[in-house]
């Protein structure tokens, strides 16, 4: 996630937004170059920012914008674009920060917490490649004891990044597996643990439970531990991300949101909603499956992409 030569990742972000920033952009901008902006042009802009799960709030704050600037009649598409890239930036910039794992304490525990499904294997995965390639010393826990596919999945993972790859079998203790994993890595000298938990929400308060578990047992070896604890999200979810945000927020002690997807959705907007109910920043963004696809949040480029604008 570092180092991205700049071109190729703003390039790779905007291929995985066009679905978004065709949704968002094709009708506002039309609305506007094609008369100048009246009451009905900015029910209109309402309407596309609603449909594209900005939600209610910075939908308000994002047309009130749009009414101050009084665009005249032949407002070119370049101007109305920059326009709404800077108003949804606006709703953003509070809400980014950085993952960064090399710069903290070592190890650096981070924990991945989510629904099943949501991306948090595939994220890890991803953020393990990235690490390794780095020259740092990755250990991989899984902690879904209960699931074989799920461990099988990261094993892979962690082959392909050259990660230690640690697990248990069959409904093993996940707490009893982290706090073996932590230690082990501590004496070793690991850089970075990365920590796979299970995401079954059809009994979420024994879910709670299990999460919290691990953090209490992490605790014990450093009390600042875990590092980060990332929710991942799956943008193709729609606004129901904005409720997983609220189960595992309150709990789950997160301290950063990973929101992935992006490029399997034409309401990438929903990013906005979900940054401003949660009390953890957006740091990471995938925009498909690939290595390189996952991303640090940068709410500037974000809004340029999505109304398809250059950097
Ligand atoms: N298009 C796209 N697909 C993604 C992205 N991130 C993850 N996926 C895919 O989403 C699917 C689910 O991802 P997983 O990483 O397995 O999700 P999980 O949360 O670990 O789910 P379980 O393994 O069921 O616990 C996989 O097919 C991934 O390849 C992304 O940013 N874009």
């Amino acid at each position: 996630m570092n180092d991205t030569p700049k071109k190729g990742w703003f390039s790779r972000l905007t291929e995985g937004l066009s679905r978004s920033s065709k949704q968002m952009t094709e009708q506002v901008v039309a609305t506007f170059v094609k008369e100048p902006l009246t009451e009905k042009a900015l029910e209109g802009l309402e309407e596309h920012l609603l449909e594209s799960d900005l939600g209610p709030a910075a939908t308000d704050r994002i047309v009130a914008r749009f009414r101050d600037l009084r665009f005249g009649a032949g407002a070119n598409e370049l101007e109305v674009r920059e326009a709404l890239a800077e108003a949804v930036a606006a709703e953003l910039v509070n809400h980014e920060a950085r993952y960064e794992p090399l710069n903290g304490a070592r190890p650096f525990v981070t924990l991945f917490v989510g629904v099943n499904g949501s991306g948090k294997t595939t994220t890890l995965g991803k953020i393990a490649s990235d690490l390794t390639g780095q020259g740092a010393k990755v250990m991989i826990v899984a902690c879904d004891t209960f699931r074989a596919a799920a461990r099988e999945q990261l094993k892979v993972w962690a082959e392909r990044a050259g990660a230690t790859f640690e697990s248990r079998r069959d409904g093993a203790d996940p707490a009893g597996l982290a706090f073996d994993a932590y230690t082990r890595a501590r004496a070793e000298g690991y850089d970075v643990v990365l920590i796979d938990t299970a995401g079954r929400l059809q009994n979420k308060q024994a879910l709670m439970d299990e999460l919290l578990k691990i953090v209490r047992v992490l605790k014990k070896i450093d009390p600042e531990a875990p590092h980060e604890t990332l929710l991942v999200l799956d943008a193709t979810v729609g606004r129901n991300a904005l409720a997983q945000e609220q189960i595992f927020g309150r709990t789950a002690y997160v301290s950063g949101l990973v929101m992935t997807k992006l490029d399997g959705t034409a309401r990438g907007g929903v990013l906005v909603p979900v940054a401003q109910a949660s009390d953890a920043p957006i740091k990471l963004i995938g925009v498909g499956e690939g290595v390189d696809d996952l991303q640090p949040f940068d709410a500037r480029a974000f809004s340029r992409s999505l109304v398809g604008l250059e950097d």
